[in-house]
């Protein structure tokens, strides 16, 4: 009988631990938040933010989903799980599916929802860049939010109807239409909180995730907006 070449192709999180190492380690996320094992909140002091709204940022295509840079504009994120430390707002970014209902990294209960946005905060109080904070344990809070599809989302509205201009990777476009990134957090700002990884290469287990219980809705016309100027300028 002849041999049969088999080959197999292993891509995505399986081969980042080849050249991530810190993907092997223990507090990688993102996880499925089991709701009946999340202990109650406790005593912890209120979460609380301020952000800049108008200046110029930037839209930028990095390959995967889109980001927002902040241009080192003044913000704050502090209170909560964050001790008395400090964070300032760096960058926001989105994961959205390729099918409708899936595509946010974090679920509950088993479930995913059709996108998660995530506001990338460093500690400004221990550190003096981001880049030094993205490698301490805790350097990084992440707010999450999660997207389930319902009426169109204003605030968001002024990144998604960007994106035919940054449809290759690489690409970026600068705004500076008014926006607060408290608008795109959900009214009730009820969370789990846990200490963990960023979710993508480097893997590095340097952020204190914050994510919101309520998911915020957009329009299934953003969805799909999203969709088709990611999967082309998408790493495929
Ligand atoms: N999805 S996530 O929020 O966990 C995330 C992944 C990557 C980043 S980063 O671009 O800020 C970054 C941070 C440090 C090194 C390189 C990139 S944030
Ligand atoms: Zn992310």
């Amino acid at each position: 009988p002849y041999l049969v070449p088999v080959v197999i192709l292993i891509v995505g999180p399986a081969t980042w631990v080849e050249k991530f190492p810190e993907a092997r380690g223990t507090r990688q996320s993102p996880v499925d938040i089991v709701t009946s094992r999340a202990s109650s909140g406790g005593s912890a002091p209120p979460l609380v933010w301020r952000y800049s709204v108008n200046h110029p940022r930037s839209v930028v295509n990095p390959g995967y989903c889109w980001r927002v840079d902040e241009n080192g504009y003044d913000s704050e994120l502090r209170g909560g799980p964050l001790g008395s430390d400090v964070y300032k707002l760096q960058q926001w970014h989105c994961h959205w599916g390729s099918v409708n209902g899936e595509g946010s990294e974090h679920t509950v209960d088993g479930r995913a929802f059709s996108g998660e946005l995530h506001l990338v905060h460093w500690n400004t109080s221990k550190y003096n860049s981001f880049t030094e904070a993205a490698g301490q344990p805790d350097g990084l809070a992440v707010l999450g939010v999660l997207l389930m599809v319902g009426s169109k989302h204003d605030e968001l509205d002024k990144v998604v109807r960007l994106l035919p201009y940054i449809q290759h990777k690489g690409d970026k476009v600068t705004f500076s239409e008014p926006l607060n990134p408290a608008n795109l957090l959900p009214k009730r700002i009820a969370y789990w909180t846990y200490p963990g990884s960023l979710t993508t290469p480097p893997c590095t287990e340097s952020v204190t995730w914050i994510l919101f219980k309520e998911p915020v809705q957009v329009s299934a016309e953003q969805v799909r907006l999203n969709l088709c100027y990611y999967v082309n300028g998408k790493n495929v």
